[in-house]
């Protein structure tokens, strides 16, 4: 049976030839056009199979999630320290136990109970943009963090400089930079390279594994304590950490439970990051098309009116804000290559043969910018989510959170937290481009952080009140009105 198409690879090395490091989803896009839905490719010995379209997403990674849901081993995950992250575990129990653990508090139901919560986060974060416009990273940064926090740990942080999230940003920040598959490909193929010195050339991964490491622990242990500190003074509110502890610990002797309980909860907050991420695509989103922001801000008067803030019971006739999250799902994906997924087993698809221990990349950056489903892909439109009559359509753009048996756990709670966020902040605030001294907008291009996961780099913009005369306490006055 013959590989799935794909460039014609170099002796040992592969497909290195005029690869984008910066910007993957790019090259493998351009492999899209010219070899199909299904590409084969080799990085080192690493085989790697880029799926492209969603109907093959589909095909494979759902309808056959039991061979499709391993991942590719990471060698350099042991080396910073991360082998503790539930999202690169092999498929197996140990997964299985820390998806059971996630799903408990984090699934449909069980993750309306945070609603009020999240409601609250959302108002904290008004109150930071209103004090300190030009901020609003951090805000939005504290936003997510806070809202996971108190998930996983009850923890409520400082509103500036918290120093449990200052360690544990700092840890996940290394991480992600250095992480990338195709980086972890090149020494999973050479493991002999990670026993070179750190000062040998292209080795800085090992100058930033020992950062990392020691991070990283701090990231596992710090937060863990902090839940059980206050579970012990009894304390605690309920969280997913004193609810697991409560249900698993008490007939574990091993203390394995207490131990996939610390690693679990800890990869929550790798979730928080693409929450903020995909906050900040809607902010460069509504900066770029105001038209879009003008219409979704009419709705929120004419639906909400302006004595309070939107609400989750508001949620079903705000159909532009839910058409909003899902076109900035899909204009710029912010796990562009999803993140990947390897065979358990090997497979024939359609004629080809796809092998045992395969890395499967779904390109999700092809998918949402498919011409023929999304015609102008580049633009921001959220109109294509809505059907004649301002109804949600059926395409929820969820591949933004994966597929099949490792879709991504926290997408309810991700949903709430942006939706919150996002109809709030459009409610109170008027986002637009900076001006210059002379009062003429600063055009600027987008540029991107380029990791598993990007985000946009800080743009000059300007984040006002809508209302007149807004000023903290009237901000407080209509929060309280709202509650
Ligand atoms: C906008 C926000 C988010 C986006 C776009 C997102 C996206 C993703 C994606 C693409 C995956 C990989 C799915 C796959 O392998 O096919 C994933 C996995 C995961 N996500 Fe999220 N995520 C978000 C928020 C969150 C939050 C808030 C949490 C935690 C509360 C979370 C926890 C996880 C975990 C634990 C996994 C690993 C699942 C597994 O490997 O079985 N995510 N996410």
């Amino acid at each position: 049976m013959p590989l799935p198409p794909g460039p014609p690879p170099l002796p040992i090395v592969g497909n290195v030839r005029g690869f984008n490091v910066n910007a993957p989803w790019l090259t493998y896009t351009e492999w899209a056009a010219a070899y199909g839905d299904l590409v084969y490719s080799r990085l080192f010995n690493q085989d790697i199979i880029v799926v492209n379209s969603e109907e093959v997403a589909s095909a494979l990674l759902d309808q056959r999630s039991h061979i499709y849901s391993d991942r590719p081993e990471l060698v350099t995950n042991e080396l910073l320290g991360l082998s503790f992250n539930s999202v690169f575990l092999r498929y197996g129990p140990k997964w299985r136990f820390h998806r059971r653990l996630f799903h408990q508090v984090f699934k449909q139901d069980a993750a309306l109970s945070y609603r009020p919560m999240q409601l609250r986060k959302a108002h904290q974060l008004l109150r930071g943009l209103l004090e300190d416009p030009q901020d609003y990273e951090a805000h939005i940064r504290l936003h997510s963090s806070a809202i996971i926090l108190s998930a996983v740990y009850d923890y409520d942080p400082a509103p500036r400089e918290d120093p449990l999230i200052a360690v544990i940003e700092k840890a996940v920040t290394i991480a992600i930079e250095v992480q990338r598959p195709e980086v972890a490909a090149i020494f999973n193929t050479f493991p002999i390279l990670l026993s070179l010195p750190s000062w040998f050339p292209g080795l800085s991964i090992k100058r930033a594994a020992v950062e990392s490491r020691q991070y990283a622990t701090r990231w596992l242990n710090e937060p863990f304590q902090y839940a059980q500190d206050r579970m012990r003074a009894g304390t605690s509110a309920p969280s997913m950490v004193s609810d697991a502890l409560g249900k698993w610990d008490n007939n574990d002797d091993s203390g394995d439970a207490r131990k996939a309980i610390k690693e679990a909860a800890a990869t929550a907050f790798i979730g928080k990051l693409q929450t903020a991420s995909t906050m900040n695509v809607f902010v460069l989103a509504m900066v770029l098309y105001p038209e879009v922001q003008e219409r979704a801000q009419a709705l929120i008067d004419s639906v909400v009116g302006t004595g309070r803030l939107p609400n989750f019971e508001d949620r079903a006739l705000l159909t532009y804000i839910d058409a909003i999250i899902r076109e900035t799902f899909r204009w710029h994906p912010i796990v562009p290559m999803g993140v990947p997924h390897a065979t358990y087993d090997e497979d024939v698809y359609e004629g080809y043969y796809i092998p045992k221990g395969a890395m499967v990349l779904p390109n999700v950056w092809a998918m949402t910018h498919n011409e023929e489903k999304y015609p102008n892909p580049d633009e921001f439109i959220p109109e294509r989510f809505l059907t004649a009559d301002g109804s949600l359509n059926d395409d929820t753009s969820n591949f933004a959170f994966g597929f099949g048996r490792r879709i991504c756990v926290g997408r309810h709670v991700a949903d709430a937290s942006l939706w919150s966020a996002m109809a709030l902040m459009l409610a109170v605030f008027r986002f637009t481009k900076a001006k210059d001294e002379e009062g003429n907008d600063i055009d600027f291009e987008p540029k991107w952080f380029a990791g598993l996961a990007t985000h946009p780099l800080p743009f000059p913009c300007s984040i006002t009140p809508r209302l007149e005369g807004m000023n903290m306490k009237k901000l407080n006055a209509l929060i309280e009105e709202s509650a």
